[in-house]
């Protein structure tokens, strides 16, 4: 299938809603754990929304005017923190949902961060490298000092990488005085490893998605070997959680993007599918060693796990009961909504919840402020160790809440994540 610029018509995005789900998932929990009527409203509603049109000037001299957001959700655990995410969904309650999601994750994680998130209204393929990189540098000029390596960090996210963060952080740093500038260079996280950026973080999120399903195996005394794993969306998260998977034994049979899905019972290997889609435009369509099949089939693929690692909203309740897997691990942030939540555990269906399950990507980042503010370089081997010892102790943690009050991983997750930030506030004497 030739591959067209126009993503949305290949396949629906279905990102609306997002609030609803990030409240409703709160508001159990806060009801579970009797939180602070007061506190719950503060956590209720965003702390700062910044909302900028910005002019830039295209490969063909025309102007064009984006919208670029950054919703600042709650700080009481320190810096907001969050990616950035560049995709025709971004808007106003994206972006609340994606920043309040952040704030649990930090909160979980034991980290000394809030949660915000970002992007700008955009499909990517439309733009050069060129086009992208004015515009990124004119968002965060736009943005100011609404950013700051104190105050709100960001990240890579869907369709940002790297180089973005490489843009951001230059950009950035060429508005401070002279003698200040290197000292801002953890304003972003996720930088190339040239440029600041951590040995690693490239691989965190993925890695992390990989142990979380390592630990439930376990728990389940079971092992990964043999174990059948769909995947959905095939990029940063989706690739590096597949590569270690494999590693350890697990076999790939269906995998979908943007453009289509494929599936292969024998197994798809990861390399080879990899290489496939950097020659292929990005994209997994027409991979030779698997046959295409219809997107609304994907997630009734036979297998042991499945691995939503694109959008939010794709697990409904229209598809959740066709899902043959003993075990969702949600690599995207908020891709199972509250009903397709409730066809799941009433199936028996456990879900690793993404709050935990792709902690592993704002825990590598941790890590490169940390490296940047100390004046460190941090070698592979000793990240990869933090990330496994970090990554156990939240999922311990986790796994034994939810099996001590019966409760679904998520709702535990919450509690646990919810009770720090209430602790915060409760220790400051304001909420006695
Ligand atoms: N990057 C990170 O460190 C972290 C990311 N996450 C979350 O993980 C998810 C993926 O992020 P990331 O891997 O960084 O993003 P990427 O941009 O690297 O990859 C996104 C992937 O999703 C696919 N995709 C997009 N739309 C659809 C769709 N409608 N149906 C199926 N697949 C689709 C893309 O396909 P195509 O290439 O064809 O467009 C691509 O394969 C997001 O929810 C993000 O918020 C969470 C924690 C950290
Ligand atoms: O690395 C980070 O700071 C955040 C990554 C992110 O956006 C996420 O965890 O959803």
């Amino acid at each position: 299938m030739a591959l067209t610029a126009e993503k949305e018509v290949v396949k629906e995005q279905t990102v609306c809603g997002m609030m609803d789900n990030v409240m409703q998932q709160f508001n159990k929990a806060a009801e579970q754990i009797d939180l602070n009527p007061n506190i719950k409203k503060i956590l209720s509603i965003t702390n700062n929304e910044i909302v900028v049109n910005f002019p830039v000037k295209m490969d063909n001299g025309e102007v064009e005017v984006f919208r670029g957001y950054r919703v600042q959700h709650n700080n009481a655990l320190g810096p907001y923190k969050g990616g950035l995410r560049y995709h025709p969904t971004v808007d106003i309650d994206a972006a609340r949902a994606l920043a309040m999601w952040m704030t649990w994750k930090t909160s979980l994680a034991g980290l000394p961060y809030g949660g915000g998130k970002g992007g700008i209204q955009l499909d990517p393929i439309k733009y050069s490298k060129a086009e992208l990189e004015r515009i990124t540098r004119r968002f965060t000029f736009a943005l100011a000092d609404n950013i700051g390596p104190e105050h709100d960090i960001p990240a890579p996210d869907v369709n940002t990488n790297s180089q973005t963060m490489a843009w951001i952080a230059d950009t950035y740093m060429s508005t401070r005085p002279p003698a200040e500038r290197s000292a801002n260079q953890h304003v972003v996280t996720g930088k190339p490893s040239g440029s600041g950026g951590l040995q690693g973080r490239d691989r965190a999120t993925g890695y992390g998605v990989y142990l979380t399903i390592k630990f439930w195996t376990e728990k389940k005394n079971t092992s990964l070997s043999g174990k059948k794993f769909v995947l959905q969306g095939f990029g940063n998260v989706g690739y590096w959680a597949a590569h270690f998977l494999e590693n350890d034994g697990a076999i790939l049979v269906a995998v979908q993007d943007a453009y289509g899905s494929i599936e292969n019972q024998n197994g798809i290997a990861v390399e080879s599918l990899f290489n496939y889609t950097h020659a292929n435009k990005g994209s997994i369509v027409g991979f030779p060693d698997a046959k295409a099949m219809q997107d609304k089939a994907f997630f009734a693929t036979d297998c042991d796990i499945c691995i939503p690692a694109a959008l939010g909203n794709q697990i409904t309740k229209d598809n959740a009961s066709q899902i043959k897997a003993s075990v969702i691990a949600e690599g995207a942030n908020g891709p199972t909504n509250a009903e397709g939540e409730k066809v799941l555990l009433d199936k028996g269906i456990a879900i690793i919840p993404d709050i935990l399950c792709n902690s592993g990507g704002v825990i590598g980042s941790y890590y490169e402020w940390l490296q940047n503010r100390n004046g460190e370089l941090w070698q592979l081997d000793e990240v990869m160790a933090k990330l496994d010892k970090k990554l156990k102790e939240s999922f311990n943690k986790v796994y034994e809440y939810s099996e001590r009050h019966a409760l679904d991983m998520r709702t535990a997750a919450y509690c646990i994540a919810i009770a720090r930030i209430e602790k915060a506030y409760t220790e400051r004497g304001i909420f006695p």
